[in-house]
């Protein structure tokens, strides 16, 4: 492992992920791959989360494809060096902002979306000039050897490489070197990274889970929310990250919640779930067992049947469920809807500020203040009113997590920066000296009084544009003159003491 993580460092220091030109290439050679060998990725997918090839394609391949045309699109303005605002002690040096790779990034991803949740950050992390070792999650197999397989076929070998392996594997990658971690997973093996990272002060990105509260107003359209929550719940199983994990509403409410539901349910996957080439499956016996034990004790409303040989879940909503019970002590990750009632807003408000950070809220409601309300007085990762999901799709937001559902945020130009240091840097001339000699030894009321001057001087833009006015005819002036180099510096000189003077007798 050390000596493969080494093979990757000394491929990030030759150089060559750099230039803008090769991440580019990197990227178009990437989005060949997805492409060409759709029909490979998209059967690994099927495989893994018994999905539909259509569903597989639009809920991950879409997603990959988008990011790296919006990459390929926005680097090159990315990439450049953005000039500062400088002081005047400063106005004569170049001053900007180099966006520069981190190094060698390990992103280490989870089986429910297996190839979007390492390529989307792969993209990143390759648009921002960096070396990546790749772990994806051994319990999707298909996708993580379909990966293994495929990456070394499109770019460079040896700048990005897969691991794949379990545990042992990952806990081995993990007491590695790296200049980033990206994990994505579940809080308690999320803590397992940061306390790693930490051995070599490696900075973490951080997407994890929670549960995510969606709350029904009862000012609204229940056919359409209804629709909306069964689309986002039961969606590859409830295995989403961002999936409604449980409703609170007005008890009133329930009965017709549950019936739309039942409604949607039947006109999404018809009378027989089971053979409906939309509806997937839950991950491993592990997964199945785990869901199955947050039912025990509660009113089932709709859904409950299973069936542990193909690890099929009914789309499952549980009614008048009590918060100090299981299913509401974890996130879902699974089928099941429970509804929990509160008396109004205040309380659905309360509830959630209660609990963990969610890594998503749902509101939903034609009244427009209230999901306003709602936003400014709770946290998440992430917001959508009157859907769920979506927030997911645009990628001018920052994905991520807040308190337990994570650190740190990737998509777009905000993955970009995730794997880019803002390296400032400030060009000098070995010129100049007269200003500089303020800061040296020995100090003097009167060089703390320039040092004010001209670190805390603020002008406005009228006295700003006068300044640069004066300078510029002292400056034509001197120059016609002789000594210009000399009078240049003492007229300079005279207006600043002349301006300093005036600013000074005014603050007294
Ligand atoms: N925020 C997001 O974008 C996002 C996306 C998907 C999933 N999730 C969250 O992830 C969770 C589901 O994923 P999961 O955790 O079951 O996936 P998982 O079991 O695939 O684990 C994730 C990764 O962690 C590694 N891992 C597991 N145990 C480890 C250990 N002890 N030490 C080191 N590495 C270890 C695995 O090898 C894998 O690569 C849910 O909580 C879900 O909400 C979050
Ligand atoms: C055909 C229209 C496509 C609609 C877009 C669907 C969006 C699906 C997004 C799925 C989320 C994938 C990432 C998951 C993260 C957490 O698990």
């Amino acid at each position: 492992m050390e000596r493969e993580v080494q093979r990757v460092r000394q491929a990030f220091l030759s150089g060559r992920s750099r230039p803008l030109r090769f991440r580019l290439q990197q990227l178009e050679a990437l989005r060949r791959m997805v492409q060409e060998r759709e029909k490979d990725i998209l059967a690994a997918i099927a495989a893994d989360l018994c999905k539909s090839e259509l569903n597989a394609y639009s809920q991950e391949v879409i997603t990959v494809l988008g990011e790296i045309d919006f990459m390929l699109e926005n680097l090159p303005e990315w990439v450049t060096a953005k000039p500062v605002k400088k002081n005047l002690l400063t106005m004569m040096d170049e001053a900007y902002i180099q966006p520069q790779p981190l190094g060698v990034v390990l992103i280490i991803g989870a089986w429910n979306y297996p190839f979007v949740l390492i390529i989307q950050p792969l993209i990143g992390a390759i648009a921002a000039g960096n070396a990546v070792i790749i772990k994806p999650s051994e319990l999707s197999e298909n996708t993580a050897k379909i990966v293994a397989k495929l990456l070394p076929q499109y770019l460079d070998q040896d700048l990005y490489v897969v691991i794949n392996g379990g545990v042992e594997e990952t806990t081995e990658l993990l007491k590695q070197r790296f200049d980033h971690i990206f994990y994505t997973g579940n809080t308690a093996v999320g803590k397992i990274v940061m306390e790693a990272a930490a051995k070599h002060l490696t900075p973490v990105t951080l997407e994890l889970g929670g549960k995510s509260p969606c709350y029904i107003d009862k000012d609204c359209d229940l056919d359409i929310v209804c629709r909306r929550i069964t689309w986002g719940k039961y969606m590859n199983c409830g295995q989403t990250c961002i999936a409604p994990d449980y409703i609170l509403c007005e008890a009133s409410l329930q009965s017709q919640i549950v019936w739309k539901i039942k409604e949607t349910v039947k006109e999404f996957y018809g009378e027989n779930i089971k053979e409906s080439p939309d509806y997937e499956r839950i991950i491993n016996l592990r997964h199945f067992k785990r869901i199955l034990s947050l039912l025990e004790g509660q009113k089932i409303a709709l859904g409950g049947e299973t069936d542990e040989a193909t690890r099929y879940i009914a789309p499952t909503v549980l009614t008048d469920v009590d918060p100090k019970t299981k299913v509401m002590q974890e996130e879902i990750f699974g089928p099941v809807l429970p509804i929990v009632p509160v008396k109004n807003v205040d309380e659905a408000i309360d509830f959630i500020n209660e609990r963990e950070k969610p890594l998503a809220l749902y509101v939903f409601s034609h009244n427009h203040k209230l999901i306003k309300r709602m936003i400014d007085e709770t946290s998440s990762g992430g917001v959508t009113g009157n859907d769920v999901i979506m927030h997911f799709t645009l990628n001018s937001f920052p994905f991520g997590g807040v308190g337990s559902s994570g650190m740190g945020a990737y998509h777009g130009k905000h993955s970009f920066d995730t794997f880019s240091h803002q390296r400032p840097c400030l060009l000098k001339s070995l010129k100049r000296e007269g200003a500089n000699k303020l800061r040296y030894p020995p100090n003097s009321q009167s060089k703390v009084d320039w040092g004010k001057f001209f670190l805390l001087r603020r002008f406005n833009k009228e006295k700003l544009g006068l300044l640069v006015f004066t300078f510029l005819g002292i400056v034509a002036a001197v120059l016609v003159k002789k000594y210009q180099a000399v009078l240049r510096r003492k007229a300079l000189l005279i207006f600043l003491v002349v301006h300093r003077l005036r600013w000074s007798s005014k603050q007294r």
